[in-house]
């Protein structure tokens, strides 16, 4: 059975602006004007670019995965639009006006202060929670997929990658990985393709990073494990190097000024056993009490 898809006609659907690329597609903003006056609502529509990697079902599975999820820290399901009858077809979503993660810290530095990363933490915290209840690993946790809906909300999108965890099983395995984000990667999920609560975890503990960081590019996870890496190009793979320097206990370092218990935090989230990593709702608890303690 189909889960409740909402219908959007095409004809109604007025394209505006480019958003963005995703994994499987790019996503536009429209108006979705019925009435043709414009008093419609704006949308985000991701529309499925068929390539290589991606086909019809991967897209029908984020569209089944969206569509399921009510929280208020996950971007909002509206329906999906079919054209060319029925060959093609968009995942309509919320709007969000203030956009991306990454480009409302690199724009906002001096307006987001320790209690608004803290508050924006335990959201994304909460919301990984939720989606644990359902069984879902999201695999590709990084401030690029964090929506920003207000100075005080922000809520997880892009759930191109997510997976089901079997029942009889504690971790889902990957067979072919596509473009991964290695640097989000725990390392399990790097050598073995294992991705589980734990290995989300570990993205979440990059994610921090990069709040802290305000998303700087200059320090970026993925600069800053290439520094440390060395850009030796003959490397046989950078993601085999990446393990090595895990494995030897090298970490992101500190982001500048970063309160020292929240970079406690991260580095709970990158123990290197899986075990020992704490869970979304011992993490959302530490990062109250750290919000209680910032006087700021
Ligand atoms: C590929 C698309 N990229 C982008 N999207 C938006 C955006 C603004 N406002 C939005 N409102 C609802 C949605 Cl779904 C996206 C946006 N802004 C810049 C982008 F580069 C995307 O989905 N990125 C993942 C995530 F949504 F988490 F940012």
């Amino acid at each position: 059975t189909q889960p409740d898809q909402t219908l959007f006609e095409e004809r109604h659907l007025r394209y505006i602006s480019p958003l963005g690329k995703g994994n499987f597609g790019s996503v536009e903003l429209c108006r979705y004007d019925p009435l043709g006056d414009n008093t419609g609502e704006l949308v985000a529509v991701k529309k499925l670019q068929p390539n290589k990697q991606s086909t019809l079902e991967d897209f029908q599975k984020e569209v089944n995965t969206l569509s399921v999820l009510h929280c208020d820290y996950i971007v909002k399901y509206r329906g999906v639009c079919y054209s060319m009858g029925r060959l093609s077809m968009s995942l309509v979503m919320e709007y969000l006006p203030y956009g991306s993660l990454i480009g409302y810290l690199e724009k906002n530095r001096d307006k987001v202060n320790t209690r608004r990363m803290l508050l924006f933490a335990s959201q994304i915290c909460k919301g990984m929670e939720y989606l644990q209840t359902l069984r879902y690993v999201h695999r590709d946790l990084a401030a690029r997929n964090i929506l920003v809906a207000s100075e005080s909300l922000v809520k997880i999108a892009d759930f191109g990658l997510t997976k089901i965890i079997p029942f009889d099983k504690e971790y889902y395995r990957v067979t072919q990985p596509g473009e991964s984000p290695i640097f989000w990667y725990a390392p399990e999920s790097l050598s073995e393709s294992r991705f589980s609560h734990k290995s989300d975890v570990w993205s979440f503990g990059i994610v921090l990073h990069e709040l802290f960081s305000y998303c700087d590019t200059t320090c970026n996870p993925k600069r800053l494990c290439m520094q440390e890496i060395g850009h030796n190009l003959q490397s046989a793979s950078i993601s085999m190097h990446l393990t090595n320097i895990l494995k030897n206990n090298w970490r992101l370092p500190s982001p500048p000024r970063c309160p020292p218990k929240v970079y406690h935090l991260m580095k709970q989230c990158w123990e290197y056993d899986f075990d020992e990593r704490p869970c979304f709702s011992r993490l959302g608890n530490q990062i109250e009490t750290i919000m209680q303690e910032e006087r700021e």
